[in-house]
């Protein structure tokens, strides 16, 4: 069976409960209802949740769900960092069995999973990022050893489910991987910003400025997804010598002043924040 078959077996009858159905968790859901997931096996547990997809399960707290059963393949935590700690100790009772604690959230360690759960809990920490709603996610995971084979399977198709996946043995790899991939597409915006207002200072007008700096990135984006040439050979292509893309990467390639240092200290700074989130 090809991988993206044995992908839509693995999810045509997994039972999942999603706890918290904001921007994350609602991306993740409308992934897994196109790839096979039955409305009527997910339940999303959320006192103010995003949209609510026809035929799922809503429940403003755990109790109802864990009063009439069936208990999930998998528990999704898509809530805050900084609640997990008072969400999880409800979903004591789906600990140290079959159900797979599935995270998304960012600093939050295997090991506190455990404690609030139990320590035979099988547990999945994944990074995923908002491309997600758009199926051009990437998810970095990494699993404890009480996952299976066949849990890692079913985890790996829900987050695959909304784009790419890789999977880590190191758990400290996953601070990295949230500054890298989690947060990144916050830097593209970003940039995309700065763009436009560099264009506007340069004397564009203020749409045209923000429409053309958009589709920039998004065409370069699109490009460096379809193009075989690495990143650097693709803007070489757009560097002519002597030319002005030239004279604008002397200052964005300065060793002490350009992109390169300032990116690599807003990594460090965002993979700080994720251990410190750790609790
Ligand atoms: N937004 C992003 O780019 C990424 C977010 N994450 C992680 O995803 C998680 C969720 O983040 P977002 O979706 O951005 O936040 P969000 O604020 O959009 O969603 C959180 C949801 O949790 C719900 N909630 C609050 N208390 C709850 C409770 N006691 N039980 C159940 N649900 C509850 C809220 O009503 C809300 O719908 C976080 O842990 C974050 O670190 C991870 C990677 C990327
Ligand atoms: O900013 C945050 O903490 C979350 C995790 C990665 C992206 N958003």
């Amino acid at each position: 069976m090809p991988a993206s078959d044995l992908s839509r077996a693995a999810l045509s009858t997994v039972r999942v409960w999603l706890v918290g159905g904001g921007k994350m968790g609602g991306a993740l859901l409308t992934g897994w209802l196109d790839n096979g997931v039955a409305p009527d096996n997910v339940t999303i547990i959320d006192p103010a949740p995003g949209r609510v997809p026809q035929g799922v399960r809503l429940a403003a707290d755990p109790a109802a769900p864990l009063a009439e059963g069936p208990a999930p393949d998998v528990l999704v935590l898509a809530v805050k960092p900084q609640i997990m700690d008072d969400v999880l100790p409800a979903y004591r009772s789906l600990g140290d069995g079959t159900t797979v604690a599935l995270s998304v959230a960012a600093g939050r360690l295997i090991a506190g999973f455990e404690a609030a759960l139990g320590a035979g809990t099988p547990v999945v920490r994944s990074i995923p990022n908002t491309p997600a709603a758009v199926h051009r996610g990437m998810t970095v995971a990494c699993a404890n050893a009480h996952v299976t084979e066949t849990a890692r399977a079913t985890c790996d198709a829900l987050l695959g489910a909304v784009g790419d996946i890789a999977w880590v043995d190191d758990e400290a790899l996953i601070d990295a991987v949230t500054a890298v991939s989690g947060s990144g597409p916050a830097y593209v915006f970003w940039l995309t910003e700065c763009m436009a207002r560099a264009g506007v200072e340069a004397g564009l007008p203020e749409a045209l400025a923000a429409r053309i700096a958009r589709a920039t990135v998004s065409g370069a984006g699109a490009l460096m997804d379809q193009a075989e040439e690495d990143p650097a050979t693709l803007r070489r292509n757009v560097t002519s010598p002597n030319g002005t893309t030239a004279a604008a990467l002397d200052e964005l390639m300065n060793d002490r002043a350009g992109l390169g240092p300032l990116m690599t200290r807003a990594v460090a700074a965002a993979a700080r924040r994720s251990r410190e989130l750790a609790g």
